[in-house]
């Protein structure tokens, strides 16, 4: 049984100066959740925002936040990002030694539990843990920036961690140069949650947020339909 396809727009590509409207445009304009690039200038090298701003933005939009930890270490945090309102929580396997230990941590903070693959990471580091987790990411750029160039050989990648999910209810989100060009391809490759930034907030305007997370979805939809 598929999962729904989900449209997450990621805000790094928002105006931050106005961080709580273009939230609230993107959720009025049709997005599923609303994805949270969180950096730390050491494990990539930008640096964005951390539990402060997600509680203050928390308040634009009642859709699920998709907090996507690109911090080391990931686990002193957690409970904070928790608490400031995330409801997905995802920490990279290169960024913890413990994966399985901070894979309970964020479930004992009643959140769902995701873990995110870098391009060059095999996906045997999921093998044993994939009852703890709710959604698997895998990154289609390397981590750090909006607006790079899709890595298409993650492809080969989405195929494989969905033979290895099976039946489970784990979301498969992919997250980088996602545009209705390469929406098709992860979809029929297995991914049904497609995070995009540049190619949602293009424009400018909510009318061109709208037309644009139209065009992703309709893309990623006319390739499993
Ligand atoms: O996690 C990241 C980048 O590290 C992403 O969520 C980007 O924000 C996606 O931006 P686009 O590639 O869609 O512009
Ligand atoms: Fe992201």
């Amino acid at each position: 049984m598929s999962r729904p396809i989900v449209i997450a727009p990621s805000i790094l590509s928002a105006d931050f100066s106005r961080l709580g409207e273009e939230v609230a445009a993107v959720d009025q304009m049709g997005a599923d959740w609303i994805h949270l690039d969180v950096m730390d200038g050491h494990f990539v090298p930008n640096i964005t925002f951390g539990p402060p701003i997600v509680k203050a933005i928390r308040a634009s939009s009642p859709k699920v936040f998709d907090c996507h930890l690109m911090i080391e270490p990931c686990d002193p945090y957690i409970e904070a990002f928790a608490e400031a309102g995330c409801d997905i929580i995802t920490v990279h396997a290169e960024a913890t030694t413990h994966l399985d230990r901070s894979l309970q941590a964020i479930k004992a903070t009643g959140k769902k539990a995701g873990v995110a693959l870098n391009p060059s990471t095999p996906e045997s580091v999921i093998q044993y843990v994939l009852d703890r987790l709710d959604l698997v990411l895998l990154m289609t750029v390397n981590p750090g920036f909006g607006g790079q160039a899709f890595i298409p050989a993650v492809c080969d990648k989405i195929a494989r961690v969905k033979a290895m999910i099976g039946d489970r209810p784990i979301d498969i989100e992919v997250d980088g140069g996602i545009t209705p060009q390469t929406a098709p391809l992860v979809a029929a490759a297995g991914a049904n949650a497609l995070v995009a930034g540049s190619a949602v907030f293009k424009g400018g305007t909510p009318a061109d947020y709208e037309r644009n997370m139209a065009a992703i979805r309709d893309a990623a939809f006319g390739a499993v339909s």
